[in-house]
């Protein structure tokens, strides 16, 4: 729990409301120049876990290390500067965009021309470059998401709280914001901590994921190492012409190591123990003469880890 290169760490962090507990024992640690996403359903616990590692929350068991120092009274206002917290998107609804971070600049203290230059760097980052002089209350949702994405990184923390920061945007514009905090990321190398229901390609943000479930931590680690546990066979989607019944029992009698058959909006699917025997799946349905349109490798994603979890609460 004690690696050099570490950010943040969660030892047995317990917090009760009166008789609730809402999230219990929590521990796990993020490592410096991570992303790690804290996931699950709501009401399970993750804004409590947030307030409680950036110190808004005492709990009621348990720690939190920060930059290698324990989380307590006297060091909090000194930790919290080397953090950034982007929770809501409340803003200075009058104040330009230019004009709400420089607000916000001064609050944290940064003398103008760091201001001035955060500003130029932050609003190139996120795209809001064009709407610098708009007002905030006319910005659109996305864009005022991206504006108080913006605001938590305008003093360069060391370590970055992302709370639902696609809350209420469409698909699209959940995307386009995930892919401006994932370039965000990459040249700010700022350590990130996100907690969202946006799973889908989360993926290529995270590298490593936390997922709560009733309070409880019950997965945690490596994103690549948890898929790898928890599918170790390589999966893939094979489309033929005419009945996937038909090719399910084709590539059943060819291929005796294929554990496991399902059919996905008319495809069959199917894993492998060995990546190299495809070849002879594909070789006996072409014999079967059944004609074969596409055999696609497909890699189990932090959505399908998420599900796998929730739905049956074992670890991976
Ligand atoms: N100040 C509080 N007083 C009493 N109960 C609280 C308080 N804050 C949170 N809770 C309870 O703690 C539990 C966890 O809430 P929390 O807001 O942390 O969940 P969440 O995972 O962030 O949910 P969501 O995804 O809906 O935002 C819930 O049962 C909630 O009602």
């Amino acid at each position: 729990m004690n690696s050099p290169d570490q950010t943040l760490a969660a030892t047995g962090l317990t917090k009760h409301f009166g008789s609730r507990e809402a999230v219990s024992d929590l521990s796990f640690e993020v490592r410096a120049g991570r992303a790690f996403g804290l996931l699950g359903p709501n009401g399970t616990g993750k804004t409590t876990t947030v307030r409680l590692l950036t110190g808004l929350l005492t709990p009621t068991r348990g720690s939190v290390t920060l930059f290698g120092q324990t989380l307590g009274r006297s060091n909090a206002d000194a930790l919290r500067a080397r953090v950034g917290v982007q929770t809501d998107t409340r803003l200075y609804e009058n104040l330009s965009v230019r004009d709400n971070l420089r607000t916000w600049g001064e609050l944290y203290g940064l003398a103008p021309r760091v201001i001035e230059r955060r500003i130029g760097e932050i609003l190139e980052l996120l795209g809001l470059a064009d709407r610098v002089g708009s007002p905030a209350g006319e910005l659109s949702k996305g864009m005022r998401q991206k504006l108080s994405v913006g605001r938590a990184v305008l003093h360069e923390p060391d370590l970055l709280f992302l709370d639902e920061p696609t809350a209420g945007l469409d698909p699209e514009a959940s995307i386009e914001l995930i892919d401006h905090v994932k370039d965000m990321i990459k040249t700010l190398r700022t350590t990130v901590v996100i907690c969202t229901h946006q799973l889908h390609g989360l993926e290529t943000l995270c590298d490593d994921v936390g997922i709560l479930k009733s309070g409880r931590l019950v997965v945690t680690g490596e994103v690549r190492t948890l898929l790898h546990q928890r599918w170790p066979e390589q999966r893939y989607l094979l489309e033929v012409d005419g009945d996937p019944a038909s090719a399910r029992d084709v590539i059943a009698s060819a291929l005796g190591r294929a554990v496991e058959f399902s059919t996905v909006e008319g495809r069959l699917s199917f894993a492998l123990r060995k990546e190299e025997t495809i070849s002879s799946g594909v070789a006996a349905l072409v014999h079967s003469r059944i004609q074969v349109r596409a055999v696609i490798p497909r890699r189990p994603t932090i959505q399908d880890l998420y599900f796998a979890t929730i739905n049956d609460g074992s670890a991976a």
